[in-house]
């Protein structure tokens, strides 16, 4: 029989087995919402995976979806060549929610949401096992939050409840991971150790698809990204898909795109120009003469949704600090 780990090797590096292939998908709510619309995608194993799209539309029906929370009207969705259902029988898939999504009141211990992580690998009766503890101690260890197991939960910040639940999906070890915004309250300094955490995982041949607002951060360690607005408008290495065109169709009106003159610059980059484009949270920027490709134009504001030729979005060389 094939297993996981035999499947994972086959695809390691982008090769072989694709870790999740959604093949046209349509999604509706029993109110006649129709959120997603024949979304097509693929994304190989060992590769970080970036859903970009505005506000409703419909990141987290997908993940609802690949998690078997919503059924598909129509089309299909594999994971790492099983059904949805076989795949979370496996418990392959893990889901990290965005801190809304959790009662944080509810009385339980940092250690026992992370050995929630361990129930698809119980029987019944749900007697952790030693290995059980010993997976749940892992994956504190790698998360950096050993100290906090017999804390409650409520009473973490923002950071800490996120390394929790990766946590919880480490110790599932779950080899296709969800993750909702990530990066929402979070510090710069826990962002990039989540950030290192995720590439380990990727060079272990795991699969992450990674919701998120942090348009600066998706060049930096996402492989692919999919833009979605209902439909995938475009899905592929980041390179190709993160260009400026893309994201203005992706968000329209709601990315803001400015460029600083040179003569001021900003601090620490006297004399260059500055290009931000975001759409809520931490924008993309790019310093100096790469950024002045983007736009011939300094000094405004465009929120157009005027067609540019395709430009592929040049690396950023420093980011804005989190306002
Ligand atoms: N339970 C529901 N019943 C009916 N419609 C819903 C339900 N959940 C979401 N929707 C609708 O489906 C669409 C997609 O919503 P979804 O929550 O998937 O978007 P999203 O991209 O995750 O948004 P956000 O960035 O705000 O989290 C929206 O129009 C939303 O109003």
């Amino acid at each position: 029989m094939k297993t996981a780990a035999s499947d994972l090797e086959e695809g390691h590096g982008g090769a072989g087995l694709d870790g999740i292939a959604v093949d046209d998908v349509t999604v509706s709510y029993r109110n006649g919402t129709t959120a997603l619309r024949d979304v097509s995608f693929t994304i190989p194993t060992g590769t970080i995976t970036a859903l970009v799209g505005v506000n409703g539309s419909g990141k987290s029906t997908l993940f609802k979806a690949i998690m078997g929370f919503l059924r598909a009207g129509k089309g299909s969705i594999s994971i790492l060549g099983r059904s949805v259902r076989d795949a979370l029988k496996e418990t392959l898939v893990a889901y990290v929610p965005q801190a809304e999504e959790v009662d944080w009141n509810f009385p339980v211990l940092v250690e026992d949401v992370v050995m929630m992580g361990r129930y698809g690998h119980m029987n019944m009766l749900r007697i952790p096992r030693k290995r059980d503890h010993e997976a749940v101690a892992g994956a504190l260890a790698r998360v950096n939050m050993t100290e906090f197991a017999k804390r409650q939960i409520g009473e973490l910040s923002g950071g800490q409840k996120k390394r929790v639940f990766l946590a919880r999906a480490l110790a599932q070890d779950a080899q296709v991971i969800l993750l909702d915004e990530p990066f929402t309250g979070v510090d710069v300094k826990t962002e990039e150790a989540i950030i290192r955490l995720l590439k380990g995982l990727r060079d272990e041949g795991r699969v992450m698809l990674v919701s998120t607002h942090n348009l600066g951060s998706v060049p930096e360690f996402c492989d692919r990204t999919v833009l979605l607005k209902q439909t995938v408008l475009d899905a592929g290495p980041t390179p190709e898909v993160f260009t400026e065109e893309n994201l203005r169709r992706t968000f329209g009106g709601v990315l803001r795109h400015f460029v600083l003159p040179g003569e001021r610059g900003a601090d620490g980059h006297p004399g260059e120009s500055v290009t931000v484009i975001s759409d809520d949270e931490r924008p993309f920027v790019v310093y100096g003469d790469e950024g002045e490709e983007l736009s011939a134009k300094p000094v405004k504001a465009r929120t157009s949704k005027k067609e540019t030729p395709k430009k592929p979005m040049p690396k950023p060389r420093r980011r804005t600090p989190r306002t």
